[in-house]
């Protein structure tokens, strides 16, 4: 089984050291490095904006992926690439909320035209037909496993039926769009969520309120390799 990708969100980093932990995500087994952006009315809560993720894109050495929480994204999607989201030699995606846009399809087109892969994020009560029309511009579905806005909250059982659900839908379409699972991912629940047929892995609290986030982001990409055991050799 190939590994899931896994995408650190530094909304659970520490501010106060960012260039450590995106040296860390960059030294570590993580493939992508997720950018929570939060404008404190589609959810409620602020996390960070344009120059924060151009900080990151700084030092990181792996694709960002931006997640943006907010309204009218369309005003903002130009301003996250050159931010990073569109690096030359790693692009990455950026993702709006099915939510957030009245026209998904200029919105999508719009995201394309900068080089970025392009991202639908859906918040635990949207259905996932919903997308019917969209998969031949969608490059990566963001399922959220808990109400977006704050890291750190339980993971919502409901999610494994619609990353079945939208398995099928994209099988049916033969449409190969990555399936991304946000909030509440740990090592209690990623065996069932990879499964099912999650291909990303969004983990925040599993990372950075680990001993050891490296470790961590190891044991969450081979959960189901077993640990090799200690030979006493004779
Ligand atoms: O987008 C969000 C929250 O809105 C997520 O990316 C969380 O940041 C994931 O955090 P944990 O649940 O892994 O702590």
């Amino acid at each position: 089984m190939t590994p899931p990708l896994i995408a650190p969100s530094i909304l659970a980093a520490d501010f106060a050291n960012l260039q450590r932990d995106i040296e860390l995500i960059n030294r570590s087994e993580a493939d992508w490095i997720h950018v929570d952006v939060m404008d404190g009315v589609f959810v409620p809560n602020i996390s960070f904006g344009i120059p924060v993720c151009e900080a990151v894109n700084k030092h990181a050495l792996k694709p960002l992926d931006v997640h943006l929480m907010i309204v009218q994204p369309e005003r903002y999607i130009d301003a996250f690439a050159r931010a990073g989201a569109a690096h030359p030699d790693r692009p990455g995606t950026i993702l709006v909320h099915y939510e957030a846009c009245t026209h998904l399809h200029r919105t999508l087109t719009q995201i394309r035209e900068t080089g970025c892969r392009t991202g639908v994020a859906l918040n635990p009560h949207t259905p996932v037909e919903l997308l019917a029309d969209s998969l031949d511009e969608i490059d990566q579905v963001l399922l959220m496993s808990v109400n977006p806005g704050f890291g750190g909250q339980s993971f919502i059982p409901h999610t494994l039926q619609k990353i079945r659900k939208l398995r099928h839908l994209l099988a049916s379409a033969g449409k190969t769009a990555l399936i991304e699972i946000d909030g509440g991912v740990g090592t209690e629940n990623i065996a069932e969520l990879v499964e099912a047929g999650a291909d990303v892995l969004v983990a925040g609290s599993s990372v950075f309120r680990a001993s050891d986030p490296t470790e961590a982001i190891h044991t969450l990409k081979f959960f189901n390799q077993t640990a090799p055991q200690n030979v006493r050799l004779a």
